[in-house]
Formats: C-alpha cells, structure tokens, sequence
C-alpha cells in the first residue's frame, strides 16, 4: 500500500524526537499502522541545520505554508509552537482537508473551539495527545479507555518543570530562582519559562483534560491560575512536617451546579501517590463513577517521550482516515451536538481544604480570636501547630482546615489579617486529600 504522507512543521525537540522515533521504528509502525508513515516535507527556520538532519528522506523547505497547501501531504504535523502563526497553520491545513497532528497545548487551550469547529466541518482529525502529559497516553485513556464512565475529578501534576523544581526545593533546600535555571539547561522549560513557572502551561493541559473529561467547551480563559514562584521553602518545611507534600496540581472537578478548573500548589498527603511524584515526571490520577481511581504516570516531556505521542496520534490517524468522519472518536471525546454547557465556577465557589500560615503576637487569647473568626465562618480546623520565633515575642501558626468554601476562608482571612495580634498576611495554599 501507498506509504501516508506526512509533513512536519517545525524540526525542534520535539519535531526532530518525531523523525528520529519514525525512522527508527518505520517497520514496526507500519505493521501496526497497516502501511508506512514518511515524512515527505519538513518546514524548518535553519535549513541547513535541517537537511543536515532529515538527509535526503524528506524535502526542506522555508515557507510552512507551502506543507499546508501541499495536495501530495497526508497528515500536517505542527511542532512550531506558539499561538500565531501555528494558529494560521493548522487553519489553513483543516481548510485544505489535512488531518493534524499536534503537541501544542497553548494554541489548543486558546484556539481549540475554533480549530475543533473548522475539523469537523471538513471532517478532519485533529490529534493532540502529545499536549497533555506528553508521552503518558492520557488523552487516549479518558477519550476511549474512561469512555463508560462519569468522570469525577481529574487531578494531575502536568508540568514537568515546576514538579523539578519543587523535587528538588524539597529534597536539596535550595531556593527557587537556582533550580529553575537548571530546570531550563535540561530542556524541560517552555520557550518562555514564566509559563511554567505562573502554572499556565499547567492551566493549558488541564483546560484541555476537563473539555474531554465532562465534554465542555475550551475555557483555558476561565481557568484559576496560580504558580509557585511566590511559594516559600518555610511553607515546604511546615507542610513536610505536617506529613504533606507540595505540587503544583491541576484539578477538575465536575459538580452538580459547574465544574472547578483551578491550577496551584497543593499540599498532598505525603503517602499519596502522587505526592511521590518527583522530578520532571508527570502523573494523572482520573476518578470515575463505575472504574474509581485511576493513575498515569511516565514522562511529560523531553524529545523522545514526547514524540511517542505524536507518532501514535500518527498511526491513529492512519488507521482511521478513511472511515466516515462520524464513526471516529470525537475530537472532545463526547459528539459535538451533545457538548454540556455547565459553567466553570470561580474560584470564590471552589470547595477545597486549606493550609493556613501566619504569624502571631505570642499573647493570651490571639489563638481564641483566630478560631472564633474561622468558626464564624465554618471553616473547621483539623489540625494546629504552633512554632514559637526563636529570640522573639512571636510565633508561627499553621492551620490545615476541612473542607470549607473559598469565599468563607477569604472573609476570614480578611478579619483575621485586621486583627492587632496578627503580624502578617495570612500565607494560603489549598489542600486535596485526594483518594
Ligand atoms: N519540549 C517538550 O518536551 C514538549 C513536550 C510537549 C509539548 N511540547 C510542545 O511542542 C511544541 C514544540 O516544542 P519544542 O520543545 O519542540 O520547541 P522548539 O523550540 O525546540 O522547536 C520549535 C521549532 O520550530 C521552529 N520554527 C519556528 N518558527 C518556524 C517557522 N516559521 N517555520 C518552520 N519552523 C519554525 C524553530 O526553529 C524550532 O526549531 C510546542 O507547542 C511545545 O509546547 C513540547
Ligand atoms: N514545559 C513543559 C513541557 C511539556 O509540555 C513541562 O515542563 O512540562
Ligand atoms: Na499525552
């Protein structure tokens, strides 16, 4: 059979991860594919760089959108980046009735109704496993896998860069700002690293993860994003001696009135699974009504890892072009006409549990205050420790509370900050027991 044609924008760690793992692993792809997936054309910035790569098994050109507009091209793989010109890639591909292939979750989160809307209407696939999680088959697991059940929550650590440098913030003491230049020599980090580090790259892979978990639209927009850059190596320390890990999580959860979408780092009991996550690892734990929890973990990204996902999205897209559009798996994993439109709910709605530090004049009485205010709020306390400030008048408090809504613990937090005793902003991180 006539090999499927692919052609690949952008050649980076990721583009070139792709030509490598399909020239290495051509025959064993095809015989699972059913026929051999080649690259016939590759658009790069630095041509000679690139043809000193791909050789003579693939053209070199200048101009994207000469792969886009390509009647000979199969498959459009976008390995760009970024939400411009990949937009106007992957566009004008759809237009021309190419299936896409893509790793690029920010254009996605961005972009995605409109992208997924252009596909169906020219009855084309749009495969994006490599986005979310990178190498661990997450997409696949609760677009086919997951497919019986009622999704509960989702909770996942999704970015490789902020769970090494909170790995190693933890186990080696150092402080942020060094670990996360080793972060970017390793090759992990965004082109712009504030996206990691702000949780917005996070917030990208969740956004998409909740659209194919509850079959709602896009919303990367009303996401709640908080990353760890503020987060202090005291905070680190007390929640480890609390028996607790921080990670940045994505969580969402579908209620009876919306759904949550909420990024920020979490304390995590530290037997939890997840709390053992280290380093650039990734892991995604599912809850569903009928299978209950289930856990992904591998690496999230990294050129090889990374590009496992894409040629798989690749032989799934070769198996499938020729059947009816509408006997595939859906872009968003429900049909388009059955999309719910349950709203994201603010945080302020969010119900969660939460790890409250402050500090306090060492006096009779400032902790009865504290909890008459928290009580006033329902918030109830779970645990309590106290430190006392080494050569001062002064202590440390640290509450972990049960469930309580955000917008209780906020009016508490403001009528605690007021009181004359309280010598500090209250430092708040929220907290999953998780299952
Ligand atoms: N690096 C990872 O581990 C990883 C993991 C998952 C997803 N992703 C996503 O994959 C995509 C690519 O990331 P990457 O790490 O490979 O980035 P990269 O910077 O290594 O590669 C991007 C490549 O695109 C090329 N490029 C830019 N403009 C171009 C143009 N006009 N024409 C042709 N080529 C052009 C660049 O020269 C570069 O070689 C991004 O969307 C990223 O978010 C990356
Ligand atoms: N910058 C991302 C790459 C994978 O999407 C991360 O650190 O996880
Ligand atoms: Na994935």
């Amino acid at each position: 059979m006539e090999p499927i044609r692919v052609g690949l924008l952008g050649l980076g760690v990721v583009g070139g991860g792709t030509f490598n793992v399909l020239a290495r692993n051509a025959e064993e792809i095809a015989r699972r594919a059913g026929r051999h997936i080649v690259v016939t054309k590759v658009s790069a910035r630095d041509l000679v760089k690139a043809k000193s790569r791909v050789g003579d098994a693939a053209q070199v050109v200048a101009d994207p959108f000469e792969i886009v507009r390509d009647p000979s091209i199969d498959i459009v793989v976008e390995l760009i980046g970024g939400d411009g010109l990949a937009r106007e890639l992957v566009l004008e591909a759809i237009a021309h009735g190419k299936h896409v292939v893509t790793a690029n979750k920010a254009l996605l989160a961005k972009h995605g109704n409109e992208i997924f809307a252009l596909a169906s209407e020219k009855g084309v696939m749009v495969m994006f496993e490599a986005a979310v999680a990178g190498g661990i088959p997450i997409i696949k697991a609760i677009r086919e896998g997951l497919t019986a059940n009622q999704i509960e929550w989702v909770a996942g650590i999704i970015n490789g860069t902020t769970n090494f440098i909170l790995s190693e913030m933890r186990a080696r003491g150092l402080p942020f700002a060094d670990v996360l230049a080793e972060a970017q020599k390793l090759g992990y980090a965004e082109a712009d690293p504030t996206f990691d580090v702000e949780g917005v790259d996070a917030a990208h892979k969740l956004t998409l993860l909740s659209a194919i978990a509850f079959g709602v639209p896009v919303q990367f927009d009303k996401a709640y994003i908080e990353g760890i850059s503020s987060l202090s190596q005291t905070d680190i320390s007390y929640a480890e001696e609390l028996g607790y890990r921080i990670k940045l999580l994505g969580v969402t959860k579908a209620r009876p009135d919306g759904i949550e979408l909420r990024v920020h780092p979490t304390l995590i009991p530290a037997k939890r699974l997840l709390a053992n996550v280290e380093g650039a690892m990734n892991a995604v734990l599912v809850q569903g009504d009928a299978v209950g929890a289930t856990l992904y973990y591998g690496k999230g990204a990294g050129e090889e890892p990374t590009a496992s996902a894409v040629v798989a999205d690749l032989v799934d897209v070769t198996r499938l072009h020729t059947a009816d559009p509408e006997h595939r798996v859906p872009h968003l994993a429900f049909q388009p006409q059955s999309m719910s439109d349950k709203p994201i709910l603010p945080i302020e709605a969010v119900t969660t549990s939460y790890y409250l530090r402050l500090t306090v004049d060492d006096v009779p009485g400032v902790l009865a205050e504290i909890t008459r205010i928290l009580a006033d709020a329902s918030i109830s306390i779970g645990s309590m420790i106290q430190k006392p400030r080494e050569g001062s008048t002064q202590a440390d408090i640290i509450f972990l509370t049960h469930e309580a809504i955000e917008r209780n613990v906020n009016a508490a937090i403001a009528r605690i900050e007021a009181l004359t005793t309280v010598q500090s902003k209250v430092t708040r991180l929220r907290l999953e027991n998780l299952a």
